[in-house]
């Protein structure tokens, strides 16, 4: 279809893009993973997603960045052993379609969706859309329907990459009791406070959180809200960014991923469906 007055459509390397500029915002879609990679508000003219100078742009991998859609599984959470099927699902590496766009009073509303839902690991029938918003905030929502005649269960997050002007001054707030360390065998520990980070971090704070804020240099940059979520993970890999091909090892400065999350196990009964959602508000 084509898209209205606000989007762009353009190519490069294989990959569609479109780029959405309205009066509140601009913001940049891959249909490659139906991967966001910019939100910048008028607002201040602040870009709030990070993607790292080394992601491959090109289809060959994930992109490192932006806002991953992870489905139907959270990281390797697949049942089987690790690296039996691709880590966070098939979405992010998969064509998406355009399926609507339109301009409104508060922003421009773009609705995409997967090619296909179905791969190993996952055979059952549904529907998935996306419907994202660039307004005076971006405005994500990730629905899953049960087209079929048997339930199923599947995990999903919107695993955002968001920009920070140096990770060491910045503090996320909004979050409290225990979370599960994904590096110290999933143990239980209790979240910080001040909730600074200050090294690899890897963690799945498994509580419906609603609303968290990042501040950068002592004053509120982003507030994430959450939906539809049973966790909120949050990850910077620290010095371990050297190690991953698609980061440079000081990339982990400049970024903070705040995901919102279902990690365990949303069952879905025939008929049923299910929205995750996230909103990025600009402070
Ligand atoms: O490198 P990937 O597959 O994009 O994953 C990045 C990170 O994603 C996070 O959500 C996981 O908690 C981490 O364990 C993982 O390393």
């Amino acid at each position: 279809m084509s898209p209205v007055n606000s989007v762009t459509v353009s190519e490069s390397n294989g990959l569609t893009f479109l780029d959405v500029d309205n009066a509140f915002a601009t913001a940049r879609i891959s249909l490659f993973g139906g991967h966001i990679l910019s939100f910048v508000p008028k607002s201040d003219n602040k870009e709030r997603l990070w993607v790292s100078p080394h992601a491959y742009l090109n289809g060959e991998r994930p992109i490192r960045g932006g806002i991953p859609v992870c489905w139907p599984w959270f990281s390797d959470d697949h049942g089987r052993e690790k690296g039996a099927l691709p880590a966070h699902g098939f979405l992010r590496t998969q064509v998406w379609k355009l399926i609507h766009s339109e301009d409104t009073e508060s922003g421009t509303t773009i609705t995409l969706s997967p090619s296909f839902t179905r791969a190993e690991g996952f055979e059952n029938d549904c529907n998935v859309t996306m419907v994202i918003t660039v307004g005076e905030t971006m405005d994500v929502a990730l629905t899953t329907e049960n087209t079929g005649v048997v339930p199923f269960e599947f995990n999903c997050a919107l695993h955002t990459y968001f920009h920070v002007d140096h990770i060491q001054h910045t503090q996320i707030t909004g979050i409290e009791g225990q979370y599960k360390d994904k590096l110290d065998d999933w143990g239980l520990k209790t979240t910080p406070s001040p909730y600074t980070i200050t090294g690899e971090t890897d963690r799945i704070h498994v509580a419906p959180i609603k609303t968290a804020e990042i501040e950068v240099e002592g004053k509120a940059f982003t507030e994430v809200v959450s939906d539809g979520n049973d966790s909120l993970v949050v990850w910077n890999p620290w010095l371990g960014a050297a190690s991953i091909s698609d980061m440079d090892p000081f990339g982990y400065k400049h970024m903070l991923c705040v995901e919102t999350s279902l990690t365990q196990g949303k069952t879905l009964s025939p008929g049923a469906s299910h929205t995750l959602k996230q909103s990025i508000v600009p402070k």
